[in-house]
């Protein structure tokens, strides 16, 4: 018996009728586990003839243990305790359930705010090493970090090359740079998306290094692959991507909860998959990541358009005696979503089963689950705003204490809003009732403002509407495809703030204060170009303004 078990409710239920027996008649399982790229259509046949190595890395990641314990030994006789991983989206999402669920320590970087910069290179450096990935090998946040660690390792007295190791492409312009200056570099697998990659050098390295057990997360998933492959009614993943996307009328929001899986973070890390891998061409599902001791639906007036995945313990409830219902209760109801999916497994067999899910839900979507193509638009509008050398030269519609308001994407702030309230109150009146959700997206230190997410609840609470809360620029890597290229139901709230102290990036002539401005006015440019609602609130002095922001955003 496998170890994975997917249930679905109400009308997740009806969509996994709907859509299995076609997906098991046209053999999706076998031909996505054969490479077969021609199951997503003709558009999208050459990306996805170079992108689906992740089903065979169970067996072919194998020789990267032996690779990563002997790395690991080696680190440890110098006197390293501390894996700091600099990467952005795919490559740090999935090191960072991994080691979050073996309870063992990462400190992951993916960001350009100073403040949190600072403090990674702050912490103690003699005992630190830095793992840098990227696949592309030119992101410019992982380049800015690994900058700042060359410099500060440097000035520390302490050889850069014997404390950093590259995880990238081979080929890349990081692999290429890295070996030419004597660095140690593991390269990925290149027929690999990044979203896809956690069983990859990607998720590996980082996670090994830090002392989480990677061959047993690749056993989790090696004994899942028959029955993934397999054209059968019963395969958790054809159930998995039908409830995700076969649901009629279709429920793009998928309101994550965790009830107990014992997996930390897990949603994180779906949330990138699937709303990278799904919003685009105007479709897509969005996932939305409950906070904790929340429930899913509370809050939402009408959750007709959410279909609720609840996160379950192995063995249903967590007793232990292997019989309960995975659903968490014998009759379970569908909630009050009126549809609902649960799953459970060990984090190595989920990471696969989500994987295909997402890939069999492109497949029903009829998108391509393998590009991202409104992310460039963001990065390119950051380039031309560091180019122009400024950020937020534009004028403030309006200034209230600490916070200077802008609003973006078409008409909406009245002229009579004369403070943030009336703002934030401006920005909530365009979400749409039925099909509407807001996201908040908050470009400063998400380790020094974590209570920030609060934000998320009260703002469920006051629009009954589906929140979504983003860290700029983490989000840009994973929701961010969605905001472009999903449909266009969301209403944005950004918040930037000055830096309490810029910190420059060596070599470059910005800082990463500029850059993280620069990425924020690009991607509320972009938005705004798409005719969606940006409320741009910039704290001039963050702990005064994020009071204010607070009192205006919990009301
Ligand atoms: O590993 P890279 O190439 O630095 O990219 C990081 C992330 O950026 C994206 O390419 C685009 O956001 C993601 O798909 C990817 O996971």
């Amino acid at each position: 018996m496998s170890s994975l078990v997917v249930q679905a409710v109400g009308a997740a239920a009806d969509a996994v009728d709907r859509h299995l027996t076609q997906l098991v008649q046209d053999e999706v399982a076998s031909r996505l586990f054969a490479r077969d790229a021609t199951l997503w259509g003709e558009a999208a046949e050459s990306e996805a003839s170079i992108r689906l190595s992740w089903v065979g890395l169970a067996r072919s990641s194998r020789p990267l243990v032996g690779e990563i314990a002997a790395l690991r030994d080696q680190l440890r006789l110098r006197g390293v305790s501390r894996i700091v991983l600099c990467g952005m989206g795919g490559s740090s999402l999935a090191p960072e359930v991994i080691c979050a669920t073996a309870g063992v320590p990462l400190v992951v970087l993916d960001s350009s705010d100073p403040d949190m910069v600072r403090a990674a290179l702050e912490d103690d450096l003699s005992v630190t090493a830095v793992v840098v990935s990227s696949k592309s090998g030119s992101t410019l946040e992982t380049d800015s970090q690994r900058r700042a660690f060359v410099q500060a390792f440097t000035d520390a007295g302490i050889d850069p090359t014997e404390r950093i190791v590259v995880v990238t492409d081979p080929g890349s312009p990081l692999d290429e740079q890295s070996r030419a200056d004597g660095y140690r570099v593991v390269n990925a697998d290149p027929h690999v998306g990044g979203r896809y990659s956690a069983l990859t050098a990607f998720g590996l390295v980082p996670s090994g290094l830090a002392g989480a057990d990677v061959a047993q997360l690749l056993d989790e998933a090696e004994e899942v692959v028959d029955v993934l492959s397999d054209d059968d009614r019963g395969n958790p993943g054809l159930r998995l991507g039908a409830a995700m996307a076969g649901t009629e009328p279709l429920r793009d929001k998928l309101l994550f909860t965790d009830a107990g899986s014992g997996i930390v973070g897990l949603a994180d890390w779906a949330e990138q998959l699937i709303a990278e891998s799904t919003g685009k061409e105007g479709r897509g599902v969005l996932p939305v990541v409950t906070p904790e001791g929340q429930e899913p639906t509370q809050g939402i007036t009408d959750p007709s358009d959410c279909t609720v995945v609840v996160l379950v313990p192995e063995d249903g409830d967590g007793d232990g005696d292997g019989d309960d219902d995975p659903l968490g209760s014998p009759d379970a109801a569908p909630g009050a979503a009126g549809s609902l999916v649960s799953v459970a497994g060990p984090l190595g067999a989920q990471l696969l089963l989500w994987e295909v899910a997402t890939a069999v839900a492109g497949r029903i979507l009829g998108i391509n689950p393998f590009d991202q193509p409104d992310v460039e638009s963001a990065k390119q509008a950051a380039r031309d705003i560091m180019a122009a050398g400024s950020s937020t030269s534009d004028e403030p519609d309006l200034v209230d204490g600490a916070v200077e308001v802008r609003a973006a994407g078409g008409d909406w702030l009245p002229r009579e809003a004369d403070g943030l309230a009336a703002a934030v109150e401006a920005l909530l009146a365009q979400l749409d009732p039925s099909t509407g959700y807001l996201a908040v997206m908050v470009y400063l230190d998400r380790v020094a403002h974590a209570d920030l997410s609060r934000w998320q609840s009260a703002l469920v609470e006051r629009t009954g509407r589906p929140v979504t809360f983003g860290w700029g620029p983490r989000f840009l890597h994973s929701t961010g495809q969605y905001h472009k290229g999903g449909p266009a139901q969301g209403v944005y709230l950004q918040v930037t703030g000055t830096p309490t102290e810029d910190l420059p990036v060596p070599g470059k002539d910005f800082t990463f204060g500029e850059f993280i401005a620069a990425q924020a006015a690009g991607d509320a440019g972009v938005l705004a170009e798409h005719g969606r609602p940006v409320l741009r609130l910039h704290l001039t002095d963050q702990a005064a303004g994020l009071e204010q922001v607070s009192g205006a955003v919990l009301g």
